[in-house]
């Protein structure tokens, strides 16, 4: 029986000393006591398991401490050495059941405790870290408002700036439009020529009337002026009242923020998060439709600022206009002045002279007349006289030549009249193109005045228009804000309620996890003690066993001496081969050898028509598997484990199936794989008792030469010597021995 089953586990083993040695000291009471407390702690693991889900609800002291008051009193009992009746023969239906089962359900039913603590223990852990992630979450949603907080005052202040960076720009390129408008205006004063006295009059008039006009416009401006600043201050009035919604509607978020802060503080649990999200996300919008009305008031008063000052500004252009064209019209008029005062004296020089070139004209003629009135002879006389007379002939030439110069200087008179009269109609012309200008200049002036009206109107209508919009779109966010406020009121006020209940909720939640805690502790306390104590006690029951085992051991090596010296050190197993199929195809039907089926030591073997018989320790039939052959070998195989020293060695003629039974093939393999394999294993299975070493050396005997297979030189020849300890035991000095430490390696080495 040992032989058949070495490699077993020693718990059938245990089972049974165990099983002995309570025959031996259980009386009849006591087994049925032990069966009943067995069968109860089977029941109570049944029900233990039934009543999990309650008790990962919530698990009393009492439950956890049930099985181990069992198994104490279970060894309080086995102490008091009460005498067992009952044997084996007198309960032949039951089977008795180990102390050492019942511990170790005992134990398994511990650690099942243990282990609900230890998921109760988890799970208040994992509540803890909730919590944490809980306030950690709060705390970067409060970092990140602060931020955006900041943020937005910040876009303000750039806002600022950069309005107050447009304002200087547009100021300047006025100032410089102001300045190129001055230049202009000078050079074309430079540029005029002089006028014409005629239009002097004229041009002083239109100067009145500009003057008339421009004192108009100043009223006009001023009027507008004021127009200006009293909407200046309805827009301020409406910015102070915006700002002042604004400021309240501020400090109502202000409030429910606090509130909301208060709240999350108060409840810190998980429910509540997705209302107080929402309640945030309200907040958000309320904080987005103020920024939308508060950019809307900036809108506002940028479109009311930017007319007032086109307006200035232009009228400013205007009165510069109005006052070069006055100065430059002083200037023309004082010109004007100083030409007619030339004129004049001119004109009376020349009719002086005109004057009396008529009168030296007319004395000259008187005297011709009179000489023309003369008689003929006086004529005659005269004549000859003047001819003769070169007295009368010098002042003849002489009346002549005045005559001449007089003639000549009427002409010279009256180019320079000619001249003059040029000089007038060009200074005509002059004036009448500086009264074209004057008109060109009044019909801008209209023009402008006209396109001034008319943005002034429109500015005033797109003002009025903004306003309108942006008080209706005020009007409408308030509306929106109030009604989003509302709401907001009405969720909080509806949702008090309900953060007080998981504030309550959170409350006992926090107590039952901190009176968990400290019940799990001494739970686990007591439980660590406990398990400490069996294992203790299982620890003893082992070292028992370790004892127990040991004497089986050397029963079993004792026993298997006494098998080697009934069987023989020396077996002969013979293996007969089946016909093959190529054998059968070559025409064989029989073989020389045949077995007897109802004897498997006999042999039948017929030579030469003689048939004779064998007697052999084991006969394997053709159809004997390998596994079949190598369980005959296996219990040898094992006894070389236990320190004997195992030689399998088949014999055989060629092609008689010494290589298959020994080597086999992949598929089947044969004595050689299969006993390595067990020993292996069984190495395995005495690992924690016993140190193994597996070597292994490979060598060919060929024609009385032995070769070392694992050599280097496989061509060197050995030789078999006796070894030199006096153990009267062979060697082959200089063989090659390699260490395995696995099957696999071996089957690698070789
Ligand atoms: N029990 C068996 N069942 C099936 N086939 C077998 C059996 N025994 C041997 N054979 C087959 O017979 C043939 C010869 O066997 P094997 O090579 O093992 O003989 P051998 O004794 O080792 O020969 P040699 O002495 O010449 O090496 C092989 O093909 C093998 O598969």
């Amino acid at each position: 029986d040992d032989e058949e089953s070495p490699s077993e586990a020693p718990n059938p083993v245990s089972l049974e000393t165990v099983k002995t040695r309570s025959n031996q000291q259980l009386h009849g009471d006591e087994w049925t006591e032990l069966l009943e407390l067995d069968s109860s702690s089977e029941s109570d693991r049944g029900s233990s398991s039934d009543d999990e889900e309650e008790e990962e609800e919530g698990i009393g002291a009492g439950d956890v401490t049930t099985p181990l008051t069992e198994f104490l009193s279970f060894k309080q009992e086995a102490a008091l050495g009460k005498p067992l009746a009952a044997t084996e023969k007198d309960m032949p239906g039951k089977l008795p059941v180990s102390p050492l089962i019942s511990v170790m359900s005992h134990l398994i039913s511990f650690l099942e405790h243990y282990s609900q603590m230890q998921r109760l223990q988890e799970k208040a852990l994992e509540y803890r870290a909730k919590l944490r992630q809980e306030e950690s979450r709060r705390k970067k949603q409060l970092r990140v408002l602060k931020r955006a907080y900041r943020q937005r005052m910040r876009d303000k202040l750039n806002l600022i700036e950069n309005l107050e960076g447009i304002i200087c720009e547009q100021q300047n390129i006025m100032e410089k439009l102001h300045n190129g408008m001055k230049v202009s205006s000078a050079c074309s004063l430079y540029n005029t020529s002089p006028v014409s006295p005629t239009g002097i009059h004229r041009l002083v008039e239109s100067v009145n009337a500009l003057q008339g006009e421009r004192t108009k416009l100043r009223e006009e401006i001023v009027d507008l002026k004021q127009e200006v600043e009293d909407r200046e201050k309805e827009k301020q009035q409406l910015a102070c009242s915006f700002h002042l919604q604004i400021q309240e509607l501020k400090e109502r978020i202000q409030g429910r923020e606090e509130e909301l802060n208060q709240l999350r503080t108060e409840t810190g649990v998980t429910d509540s998060e997705k209302r107080i999200q929402n309640l945030t996300v309200e907040n958000e919008g309320l904080k987005q439709s103020l920024s939308v009305t508060q950019g809307l008031l900036q809108q506002l008063s940028t479109i009311s600022t930017q007319p007032s000052i086109i307006l200035v500004k232009e009228n400013e252009d205007l009165r510069t206009k109005v006052h070069h064209l006055e100065s430059s019209l002083q200037e023309k008029v004082e010109k004007l002045m100083h030409l007619e005062g030339q004129i004049d004296v001119l004109q009376w020089r020349k009719e002086e002279e005109v004057r009396r070139l008529d009168d030296s004209i007319r004395g000259l003629q008187l005297s011709l007349d009179t000489e023309r009135m003369r008689p003929v002879d006086i004529q005659y006389v005269t004549k000859t006289v003047e001819v003769e007379s070169p007295v009368i002939l010098k002042s003849l030439a002489e009346a002549e030549d005045r005559n001449q110069g007089l003639v000549e200087q009427l002409s010279s008179q009256t180019e320079r009249c000619q001249r003059l009269e040029d000089q007038f109609r060009g200074s005509e012309a002059l004036t009448t193109g500086l009264r074209l200008k004057i008109s060109a200049y009044e019909s801008e002036i209209e023009k402008l005045k006209e396109e001034l009206l008319q943005e002034i109107s429109h500015l005033e209508a797109q003002k009025e228009e903004a306003i309108k919009e942006a008080s209706e779109c005020s009007e409408q966010h308030l509306h929106q804000l109030r009604e989003q406020f509302s709401g907001v009121q009405m969720r909080l006020t509806t949702l008090q309620p309900v953060l007080k209940n998981m504030k309550t909720n959170y409350n006992s939640l926090r107590s039952q996890v901190r009176n968990f805690s400290e019940f799990y502790e001494t739970a686990i306390k007591e439980a660590r003690r406990q398990i400490s104590v069996a294992v203790a006690e299982v620890s003893d029951a082992n070292r028992d066993l370790l004892e127990k085992y040991h004497q089986e051991m050397l029963l079993r090596k004792k026993y298997h001496e006494q098998l080697v010296e009934l069987k023989g050190n020396i077996r002969v197993l013979c293996r007969v081969k089946p016909i093959t199929e190529q054998e059968r195809e070559e025409g064989a039907t029989a073989t020389a050898v045949t077995t007897d089926l109802h004897d498997d030591t006999r042999l039948l073997v017929s030579y030469k028509g003689k048939e004779r018989s064998f007697e052999l320790d084991k006969v394997f039939l053709p159809l004997a598997t390998q596994e079949e052959v190598f369980q005959e070998i296996e219990p040898l195989v094992m006894s070389c484990i236990n320190g004997y020293n195992v030689c399998i060695f088949a014999y055989g003629q060629t092609g008689s199936g010494k290589t298959y039974t020994m080597e086999g093939s992949p598929e089947s393999p044969g004595i050689n794989q299969q006993a390595l394999r067990a020993l292996f294993k069984e190495m395995e299975v005495r690992e924690d008792l016993w140190k193994y070493s597996v070597t292994l050396s490979m060598v060919e005997i060929y024609n009385e030469v032995i070769r070392d297979l694992l050599g280097k030189d496989s061509q060197e020849k050995l030789d078999i010597k006796l070894h030199p300890d006096g153990s009267g035991q062979l060697h082959v000095p200089g063989l090659t021995s390699v260490e395995v430490s696995s099957f696999r390696r071996l089957k690698k080495e070789s």
